[in-house]
Protein backbone atom coordinates (compact mmCIF):
# COMPACT_ATOMS: atom_id res chain seq x y z
CA UNK A 1 0.00 0.00 0.00
CA UNK A 2 1.31 3.58 -0.57
CA UNK A 3 -0.08 6.32 0.91
CA UNK A 4 -0.35 10.23 0.76
CA UNK A 5 0.22 12.54 4.10
CA UNK A 6 -0.20 15.86 3.51
CA UNK A 7 -1.17 18.96 6.38
CA UNK A 8 -3.65 21.52 5.80
CA UNK A 9 -4.87 24.40 8.21
CA UNK A 10 -2.36 26.43 10.24
CA UNK A 11 0.40 24.50 11.58
CA UNK A 12 0.03 23.01 15.32
CA UNK A 13 2.76 21.92 17.37
CA UNK A 14 2.97 18.11 17.18
CA UNK A 15 2.79 18.08 13.49
CA UNK A 16 6.21 16.24 13.07
CA UNK A 17 5.41 13.90 16.11
CA UNK A 18 2.35 13.14 14.31
CA UNK A 19 4.07 12.08 11.17
CA UNK A 20 7.05 10.18 12.54
CA UNK A 21 4.30 8.09 14.48
CA UNK A 22 2.75 7.46 11.17
CA UNK A 23 5.28 6.25 9.25
CA UNK A 24 7.70 4.58 12.03
CA UNK A 25 4.18 2.01 12.11
CA UNK A 26 3.11 2.47 8.54
CA UNK A 27 6.91 1.72 6.87
CA UNK A 28 9.38 -0.25 9.62
CA UNK A 29 6.12 -2.11 11.13
CA UNK A 30 3.24 -2.50 8.28
CA UNK A 31 5.41 -2.21 5.12
CA UNK A 32 3.39 0.62 3.88
CA UNK A 33 5.22 3.13 1.06
CA UNK A 34 4.81 6.39 2.11
CA UNK A 35 4.72 10.36 0.51
CA UNK A 36 4.30 13.51 1.96
CA UNK A 37 3.16 16.46 -0.16
CA UNK A 38 5.09 19.83 0.39
CA UNK A 39 2.40 23.27 1.79
CA UNK A 40 -0.46 20.80 1.72
CA UNK A 41 -2.74 20.30 -1.47
CA UNK A 42 -0.13 22.66 -3.21
CA UNK A 43 2.40 19.48 -3.37
CA UNK A 44 -0.47 16.96 -4.49
CA UNK A 45 -1.32 19.70 -7.27
CA UNK A 46 2.17 20.48 -8.22
CA UNK A 47 3.74 16.72 -7.70
CA UNK A 48 5.85 18.16 -5.47
CA UNK A 49 6.50 15.70 -2.69
CA UNK A 50 8.96 13.54 -0.32
CA UNK A 51 9.54 9.82 0.37
CA UNK A 52 8.72 9.46 4.17
CA UNK A 53 10.63 6.33 5.61
CA UNK A 54 12.77 6.12 9.04
CA UNK A 55 15.42 9.07 7.84
CA UNK A 56 12.86 11.07 6.92
CA UNK A 57 11.19 11.71 9.92
CA UNK A 58 14.52 11.04 11.98
CA UNK A 59 14.79 13.02 15.56
CA UNK A 60 11.70 15.44 14.62
CA UNK A 61 9.09 14.92 17.27
CA UNK A 62 10.38 18.25 19.68
CA UNK A 63 10.57 20.21 16.83
CA UNK A 64 7.54 22.87 16.08
CA UNK A 65 6.16 23.52 12.88
CA UNK A 66 6.17 21.04 10.21
CA UNK A 67 9.08 19.71 8.32
CA UNK A 68 6.51 19.57 5.15
CA UNK A 69 4.63 22.63 5.35
CA UNK A 70 0.82 23.29 5.62
CA UNK A 71 -1.05 26.06 3.46
CA UNK A 72 -4.84 26.55 3.06
CA UNK A 73 -4.84 25.80 -0.61
CA UNK A 74 -8.01 24.08 -1.38
CA UNK A 75 -7.95 20.40 -3.01
CA UNK A 76 -10.95 21.34 -5.30
CA UNK A 77 -13.56 24.08 -5.41
CA UNK A 78 -16.01 23.85 -2.00
CA UNK A 79 -18.19 21.27 -3.74
CA UNK A 80 -16.38 19.34 -6.53
CA UNK A 81 -17.35 18.79 -9.56
CA UNK A 82 -17.43 15.63 -11.37
CA UNK A 83 -15.08 16.63 -13.72
CA UNK A 84 -12.90 17.77 -10.41
CA UNK A 85 -12.91 14.20 -8.69
CA UNK A 86 -11.83 12.64 -11.91
CA UNK A 87 -9.17 14.77 -12.45
CA UNK A 88 -8.32 14.07 -8.45
CA UNK A 89 -8.33 10.43 -9.04
CA UNK A 90 -5.67 10.87 -12.07
CA UNK A 91 -3.30 12.51 -9.99
CA UNK A 92 -3.83 9.80 -7.49
CA UNK A 93 -3.11 7.43 -10.12
CA UNK A 94 -0.33 9.53 -11.41
CA UNK A 95 1.61 9.23 -7.65
CA UNK A 96 0.51 5.68 -7.11
CA UNK A 97 -1.06 6.37 -3.89
CA UNK A 98 -3.76 4.01 -2.90
CA UNK A 99 -5.52 6.45 0.44
CA UNK A 100 -4.72 9.77 2.32
CA UNK A 101 -3.63 10.74 5.56
CA UNK A 102 -4.84 13.80 6.13
CA UNK A 103 -3.72 15.94 9.29
CA UNK A 104 -5.90 19.13 9.93
CA UNK A 105 -8.64 20.38 11.78
CA UNK A 106 -11.97 20.74 11.63
CA UNK A 107 -11.45 22.74 7.58
CA UNK A 108 -9.51 19.68 6.46
CA UNK A 109 -11.61 16.59 7.83
CA UNK A 110 -14.42 18.33 5.88
CA UNK A 111 -12.34 17.64 2.95
CA UNK A 112 -11.65 14.01 4.39
CA UNK A 113 -15.31 13.94 4.61
CA UNK A 114 -16.01 14.75 1.11
CA UNK A 115 -13.08 12.27 0.03
CA UNK A 116 -14.95 9.45 1.79
CA UNK A 117 -18.23 10.36 0.76
CA UNK A 118 -16.67 10.31 -3.07
CA UNK A 119 -15.14 6.68 -2.37
CA UNK A 120 -11.00 8.25 -1.76
CA UNK A 121 -10.00 6.53 1.11
CA UNK A 122 -8.89 8.55 3.58
CA UNK A 123 -7.64 8.78 7.15
CA UNK A 124 -7.60 12.08 9.27
CA UNK A 125 -5.40 12.98 11.86
CA UNK A 126 -7.04 15.58 14.45
CA UNK A 127 -4.20 18.74 15.11
CA UNK A 128 -5.65 21.84 15.70
CA UNK A 129 -4.50 24.80 18.60
CA UNK A 130 -7.93 25.74 19.08
CA UNK A 131 -8.98 22.46 20.27
CA UNK A 132 -12.35 23.12 18.63
CA UNK A 133 -12.98 20.08 16.35
CA UNK A 134 -15.77 17.53 17.44
CA UNK A 135 -14.54 13.47 18.09
CA UNK A 136 -11.76 14.02 20.05
CA UNK A 137 -11.00 15.56 23.57
CA UNK A 138 -8.43 17.18 22.92
CA UNK A 139 -6.18 18.07 19.79
CA UNK A 140 -2.18 18.54 19.44
CA UNK A 141 -1.46 21.84 19.45
CA UNK A 142 -3.62 22.60 22.31
CA UNK A 143 -1.68 22.25 25.05
CA UNK A 144 1.27 23.38 24.04
CA UNK A 145 -0.72 27.10 23.22
CA UNK A 146 -2.07 26.79 26.96
CA UNK A 147 1.36 26.31 27.91
CA UNK A 148 2.92 29.49 25.95
CA UNK A 149 -0.74 31.93 26.99
CA UNK A 150 -0.04 30.69 30.82
CA UNK A 151 2.82 31.97 30.88
CA UNK A 152 2.66 35.19 28.96
CA UNK A 153 -0.23 35.65 31.94
CA UNK A 154 2.53 35.02 34.44
CA UNK A 155 4.57 37.55 32.95
CA UNK A 156 2.41 40.05 32.49
CA UNK A 157 0.56 40.22 35.86
CA UNK A 158 4.15 40.57 37.74
CA UNK A 159 4.85 44.19 35.27
CA UNK A 160 0.59 44.83 35.51
CA UNK A 161 0.78 44.64 40.06
CA UNK A 162 3.95 46.38 39.89
CA UNK A 163 2.19 49.18 37.77
CA UNK A 164 -0.97 48.55 39.24
CA UNK A 165 -2.89 48.32 35.23
CA UNK A 166 -5.35 46.26 34.45
CA UNK A 167 -3.51 43.76 31.31
CA UNK A 168 -5.15 42.30 28.81
CA UNK A 169 -4.10 39.44 26.85
CA UNK A 170 -5.51 38.46 23.48
CA UNK A 171 -4.92 34.53 22.47
CA UNK A 172 -6.27 33.12 19.52
CA UNK A 173 -8.74 30.52 19.34
CA UNK A 174 -11.49 31.32 16.48
CA UNK A 175 -14.67 30.87 16.82
CA UNK A 176 -14.10 29.01 20.30
CA UNK A 177 -12.56 30.45 23.82
CA UNK A 178 -10.36 27.24 24.89
CA UNK A 179 -7.07 28.77 24.86
CA UNK A 180 -8.22 31.23 27.07
CA UNK A 181 -10.32 29.11 29.26
CA UNK A 182 -8.03 27.34 30.09
CA UNK A 183 -4.63 29.91 29.67
CA UNK A 184 -7.13 31.86 32.05
CA UNK A 185 -7.88 29.04 34.79
CA UNK A 186 -4.28 27.97 34.65
CA UNK A 187 -2.93 31.74 35.14
CA UNK A 188 -5.59 32.33 37.50
CA UNK A 189 -6.85 35.25 35.73
CA UNK A 190 -9.92 38.00 37.23
CA UNK A 191 -11.80 38.28 33.98
CA UNK A 192 -11.73 35.75 30.78
CA UNK A 193 -13.98 36.48 27.99
CA UNK A 194 -14.81 34.00 25.29
CA UNK A 195 -16.97 33.96 22.22
CA UNK A 196 -19.49 31.57 23.27
CA UNK A 197 -20.35 34.29 26.17
CA UNK A 198 -21.06 37.72 25.20
CA UNK A 199 -20.37 39.68 28.23
CA UNK A 200 -21.26 44.01 28.20
CA UNK A 201 -18.96 46.64 28.26
CA UNK A 202 -20.37 47.91 31.88
CA UNK A 203 -20.30 44.10 33.19
CA UNK A 204 -16.66 44.03 32.28
CA UNK A 205 -15.55 47.58 33.03
CA UNK A 206 -17.44 46.61 36.74
CA UNK A 207 -15.29 43.65 37.18
CA UNK A 208 -12.35 45.43 36.58
CA UNK A 209 -13.06 48.01 39.15
CA UNK A 210 -14.16 45.42 41.81
CA UNK A 211 -10.43 44.09 41.14
CA UNK A 212 -9.19 47.24 42.16
CA UNK A 213 -11.32 47.78 44.95
CA UNK A 214 -9.62 44.69 46.58
CA UNK A 215 -6.62 45.84 45.92
CA UNK A 216 -5.69 43.26 42.89
CA UNK A 217 -4.54 44.98 39.21
CA UNK A 218 -7.04 42.75 36.80
CA UNK A 219 -5.59 40.30 34.29
CA UNK A 220 -8.11 39.85 31.30
CA UNK A 221 -7.90 37.18 28.68
CA UNK A 222 -9.61 37.61 25.91
CA UNK A 223 -9.93 34.83 22.84
CA UNK A 224 -9.64 36.70 19.65
CA UNK A 225 -13.54 35.91 18.39
CA UNK A 226 -14.76 37.44 21.97
CA UNK A 227 -18.04 40.41 21.04
CA UNK A 228 -19.38 42.58 23.69
CA UNK A 229 -22.69 41.62 24.10
CA UNK A 230 -23.68 45.75 23.88
CA UNK A 231 -22.15 45.60 19.99
CA UNK A 232 -21.77 42.03 18.64
CA UNK A 233 -19.23 42.61 16.17
CA UNK A 234 -16.19 40.50 15.80
CA UNK A 235 -13.01 42.47 15.92
CA UNK A 236 -10.96 41.55 12.76
CA UNK A 237 -8.04 42.70 10.52
CA UNK A 238 -7.29 44.14 7.42
CA UNK A 239 -7.66 41.14 4.38
CA UNK A 240 -8.99 37.68 4.31
CA UNK A 241 -7.20 34.32 4.19
CA UNK A 242 -7.29 31.45 1.13
CA UNK A 243 -10.85 30.66 2.06
CA UNK A 244 -12.16 34.19 2.38
CA UNK A 245 -12.90 34.59 5.85
CA UNK A 246 -11.89 37.79 7.63
CA UNK A 247 -8.90 37.39 9.85
CA UNK A 248 -9.19 37.76 13.47
CA UNK A 249 -7.23 39.87 15.74
CA UNK A 250 -7.28 43.04 17.44
CA UNK A 251 -9.91 42.71 20.03
CA UNK A 252 -7.43 43.48 23.02
CA UNK A 253 -6.78 46.61 21.27
CA UNK A 254 -10.47 47.96 21.30
CA UNK A 255 -11.00 46.59 25.02
CA UNK A 256 -8.04 48.43 26.87
CA UNK A 257 -9.01 51.82 25.97
CA UNK A 258 -12.64 50.99 26.94
CA UNK A 259 -11.80 49.49 30.05
CA UNK A 260 -8.95 52.67 30.84
CA UNK A 261 -11.60 55.20 29.53
CA UNK A 262 -14.81 54.09 31.62
CA UNK A 263 -12.70 52.76 35.03
CA UNK A 264 -10.12 55.27 34.92
CA UNK A 265 -7.57 52.61 35.73
CA UNK A 266 -4.44 52.14 33.12
CA UNK A 267 -4.75 49.79 30.81
CA UNK A 268 -2.35 47.58 28.17
CA UNK A 269 -2.80 45.15 25.59
CA UNK A 270 -0.72 42.27 24.22
CA UNK A 271 -1.65 40.44 21.63
CA UNK A 272 0.12 37.03 21.90
CA UNK A 273 -0.49 36.04 18.22
CA UNK A 274 1.61 33.11 16.42
CA UNK A 275 4.26 32.88 18.89
CA UNK A 276 1.33 30.60 20.56
CA UNK A 277 1.26 28.81 17.57
CA UNK A 278 4.83 28.17 16.97
CA UNK A 279 8.31 26.42 18.94
CA UNK A 280 8.58 23.30 20.02
CA UNK A 281 5.44 20.73 21.13
CA UNK A 282 5.05 20.23 25.17
CA UNK A 283 5.57 16.05 25.97
CA UNK A 284 1.43 16.06 25.94
CA UNK A 285 1.28 16.95 22.72
CA UNK A 286 3.88 14.80 21.43
CA UNK A 287 2.69 11.95 23.20
CA UNK A 288 -0.62 12.52 21.68
CA UNK A 289 0.48 12.99 18.53
CA UNK A 290 2.88 10.05 17.99
CA UNK A 291 -0.35 8.25 19.43
CA UNK A 292 -2.38 9.71 16.45
CA UNK A 293 -0.47 8.75 13.92
CA UNK A 294 0.38 5.01 15.10
CA UNK A 295 -3.18 4.71 15.55
CA UNK A 296 -3.64 6.27 11.81
CA UNK A 297 -1.39 3.66 10.11
CA UNK A 298 -2.91 1.05 12.15
CA UNK A 299 -6.51 2.21 10.68
CA UNK A 300 -4.82 2.18 7.34
CA UNK A 301 -3.66 -1.29 7.90
CA UNK A 302 -7.18 -2.82 8.93
CA UNK A 303 -8.76 -0.75 5.78
CA UNK A 304 -11.01 1.45 8.63
CA UNK A 305 -11.02 4.13 5.93
CA UNK A 306 -13.64 7.15 6.10
CA UNK A 307 -12.31 7.32 10.10
CA UNK A 308 -10.30 9.88 12.47
CA UNK A 309 -8.47 9.11 14.86
CA UNK A 310 -9.66 10.85 18.17
CA UNK A 311 -8.57 10.83 21.45
CA UNK A 312 -11.16 9.55 24.16
CA UNK A 313 -10.27 9.21 27.78
CA UNK A 314 -6.90 8.36 27.22
CA UNK A 315 -7.20 5.72 24.33
CA UNK A 316 -7.29 7.00 20.74
CA UNK A 317 -10.58 5.71 19.13
CA UNK A 318 -11.89 5.99 15.62
CA UNK A 319 -14.60 8.59 14.91
CA UNK A 320 -16.34 8.58 11.41
CA UNK A 321 -15.90 11.81 10.31
CA UNK A 322 -20.11 12.79 10.22
CA UNK A 323 -19.11 12.62 13.65
CA UNK A 324 -16.23 15.20 13.59
CA UNK A 325 -17.59 17.72 11.29
CA UNK A 326 -20.44 20.01 10.47
CA UNK A 327 -20.49 21.11 13.95
CA UNK A 328 -17.72 23.34 16.00
CA UNK A 329 -16.29 21.60 19.45
CA UNK A 330 -17.31 25.18 21.34
CA UNK A 331 -17.02 25.57 25.65
CA UNK A 332 -20.10 24.55 27.31
CA UNK A 333 -21.89 26.68 29.82
CA UNK A 334 -20.83 24.57 32.94
CA UNK A 335 -17.09 24.91 31.85
CA UNK A 336 -17.63 28.77 31.65
CA UNK A 337 -19.72 29.33 34.83
CA UNK A 338 -16.17 27.60 36.73
CA UNK A 339 -14.51 30.46 35.42
CA UNK A 340 -17.12 33.26 35.95
CA UNK A 341 -17.46 32.60 39.31
CA UNK A 342 -14.52 33.78 40.10
CA UNK A 343 -14.96 36.67 37.28
CA UNK A 344 -13.96 40.28 39.45
N1 LIG B 1 -16.27 23.54 4.19
C1 LIG B 1 -15.20 23.27 3.44
N2 LIG B 1 -15.35 22.72 2.22
C2 LIG B 1 -14.28 22.45 1.43
N3 LIG B 1 -12.99 22.71 1.82
C3 LIG B 1 -12.80 23.26 3.01
C4 LIG B 1 -13.87 23.57 3.90
N4 LIG B 1 -13.37 24.13 5.02
C5 LIG B 1 -12.03 24.14 4.84
N5 LIG B 1 -11.69 23.65 3.64
C6 LIG B 1 -10.33 23.49 3.11
O1 LIG B 1 -9.45 23.06 4.15
C7 LIG B 1 -8.42 24.04 4.36
C8 LIG B 1 -8.05 24.05 5.81
O2 LIG B 1 -9.13 24.54 6.57
P1 LIG B 1 -8.88 25.54 7.78
O3 LIG B 1 -10.22 25.82 8.40
O4 LIG B 1 -8.08 26.70 7.32
O5 LIG B 1 -7.91 24.75 8.75
P2 LIG B 1 -8.15 23.56 9.74
O6 LIG B 1 -8.23 22.31 8.94
O7 LIG B 1 -6.95 23.62 10.58
O8 LIG B 1 -9.42 23.86 10.49
C9 LIG B 1 -9.00 25.33 3.78
O9 LIG B 1 -8.07 26.24 3.33
C10 LIG B 1 -9.79 24.80 2.59
O10 LIG B 1 -8.94 24.54 1.50
O1 LIG C 1 -2.01 31.74 10.48
P1 LIG C 1 -3.15 32.63 10.16
O2 LIG C 1 -3.55 32.53 8.73
O3 LIG C 1 -2.90 34.03 10.62
O4 LIG C 1 -4.41 32.06 10.95
C1 LIG C 1 -4.74 32.38 12.24
C2 LIG C 1 -5.76 31.38 12.71
O5 LIG C 1 -5.21 30.08 12.72
C3 LIG C 1 -5.34 29.51 14.00
O6 LIG C 1 -4.13 29.74 14.70
C4 LIG C 1 -5.54 28.02 13.89
O7 LIG C 1 -6.69 27.74 13.14
P2 LIG C 1 -6.79 26.44 12.25
O8 LIG C 1 -6.17 25.34 13.02
O9 LIG C 1 -8.26 26.24 12.04
O10 LIG C 1 -6.07 26.71 10.97
C5 LIG C 1 -6.49 30.30 14.64
O11 LIG C 1 -6.44 30.26 16.05
C6 LIG C 1 -6.25 31.67 14.09
O12 LIG C 1 -7.42 32.45 14.04
MG1 LIG D 1 -9.90 25.06 12.29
Amino acid sequence: MRIGVLCSGGDSPGMNAAIRGAVLRGVDVHGFEMIGFIDGWRGFHEGEFVQLDRPAVRGISPLGGVFLGTSRVPPFGTIPTDEEMREFREKMAEYGIDGFMLIGGNGTQTVSKILSDHGIQVVGLPKTIDNDLCGTDYTFGFDTAVSVASEAIDRLRTTGESHSRCMVLEVMGRDAGWIALHAGMAGGAQLTLIPEFPESIDQVCDWVMSVRDRGRSSLVVVAEGFTFSDTGETVTREGVDEMGRPRLGGIAEVIAPIIESRTGIETRATVLGHVQRGGSPTAFDRVLATRTGIAAADAALAGKWGNMAGLRGDRIELVPFAEAVGKLKTVPEERYAEVRLNFG
